[in-house]
């Protein structure tokens, strides 16, 4: 192992510079020269890259965002685009690659693992869904998730002066990560999320019972889902159960910006060195995460073909906690 490349892929998530930065200090630390790939699997296929020396990385761990820049490449998707990218890095003279990113982002390397005899590939689970198999959280995730709770807290204010009922909805496009953590945490009365059939009736009923027993307002985290703005629809339907004043307010990218939290700063910085360390032990192919407060290696495949169960306690606790 002698040279190495790190990009991130998918949505920017905060915590993926102290991830960059970490992987960058640990390559140097062992005399491993690193450069950055621009733009995720755009910048891969098109050999598009930045050095990466401690100059470039420092006075980055408080950055929301990402240094190396993303994208959502459709390319990736076809055999073609990953033989280029193949190419491209044996162009690039890299012996491996870190990739920072979510499921898609794993899916993609495993294909391009299995088209071409390429760099070893190591993977790090940075997306705000949380929704990668293989680790306990992903950074970016804590971030995001205090930034609904604060949009909670501020809108519960509104709401009990006035005594509605409020729709907030929260990223997640196919799991009710946020949407869970980020209700049980701002108190929420009622969750909708991906993984559960919602009951309009039941949900109004609940609404309707807690205002009667002196409630003086509501709040129900919705989870974006694959349709952005679905809590528009889910507020007009709960209107002909209950002719509540109600608002929706949709959280949207905000959720993704601003500067990483503790717990993201801390996980990217261990990911980061854990990462370059994988790749120095001679592993491939491996997304390297964090399950009960150890390093955890799962298959690339593995990432995406399972899925990450919501955590059945909180679920659980979210009823009793509402009522
Ligand atoms: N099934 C797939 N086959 C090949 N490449 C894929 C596949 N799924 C995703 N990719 C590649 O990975 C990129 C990132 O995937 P995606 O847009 O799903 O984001 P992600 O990594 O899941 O992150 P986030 O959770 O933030 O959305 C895609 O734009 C595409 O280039
Ligand atoms: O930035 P884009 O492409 O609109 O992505 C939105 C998607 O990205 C995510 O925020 C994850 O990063 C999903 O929750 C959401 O569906």
């Amino acid at each position: 192992m002698r040279r190495i490349g790190i990009l991130t892929s998918g949505g920017d998530a905060p915590g993926m510079n102290a991830c960059i930065r970490a992987a960058v200090r640990t390559a140097l630390a062992h005399d491993l020269a690193i450069v950055g790939i621009r733009r995720g699997y755009t910048g891969l296929i098109g050999a598009d890259t930045i050095p990466l020396d401690r100059a470039a990385i420092r006075n980055t761990i408080h950055l929301g965002g990402t240094i190396l820049e993303t994208s959502r490449n459709p390319d990736f998707y076809t055999r073609d685009g990953r033989l280029r990218a193949a190419a491209a890095i044996e162009r690039m003279g890299l012996d491996g690659l870190v990739l920072i990113g979510g499921e898609g982002t794993f899916h993609g390397a495993s294909l391009l693992a299995a088209d071409a005899d390429t760099a070893a590939l190591v993977g790090v689970p940075g997306s705000i869904d949380n929704d990668v198999y293989g680790t306990d959280y992903c950074i970016g995730f804590d971030t995001a998730a205090n930034c609904a709770v604060e949009a909670i807290d501020r809108i519960r204010d509104t709401a009990r002066s006035h005594e509605r009922l409020f729709f907030i909805e929260v990223m997640g496009r196919t799991t009710g990560f946020l949407a869970l953590e980020s209700g049980i945490a701002g108190g929420a009365e009622e969750l909708a999320i991906p993984e559960e059939q919602v009951s309009v009736a039941r949900m109004s009923e609940r609404i309707r019972e807690g205002f009667s027993i002196g409630k003086k307002s509501a709040i129900v985290v919705v989870a974006e889902g694959k349709t952005p703005g679905i809590s528009f629809h889910l507020a007009r339907e709960v209107k002909k159960h209950l002719d509540f004043d109600s608002r929706v307010v949709v959280l949207g990218h905000l959720q993704r910006g601003g500067p990483p939290t503790l717990r993201d700063r801390v996980l990217g910085s261990l990911l980061g060195v854990a990462a370059v360390e994988a790749l120095l032990e001679g592993r491939s192919g491996c997304m390297v995460g964090e399950v009960g407060g150890e390093l955890a290696y799962t298959p690339l495949e593995e990432t995406w073909q399972k899925k990450k169960p919501l955590n059945e306690d909180l679920r659980r606790i979210f009823t009793i906690l509402s009522d």
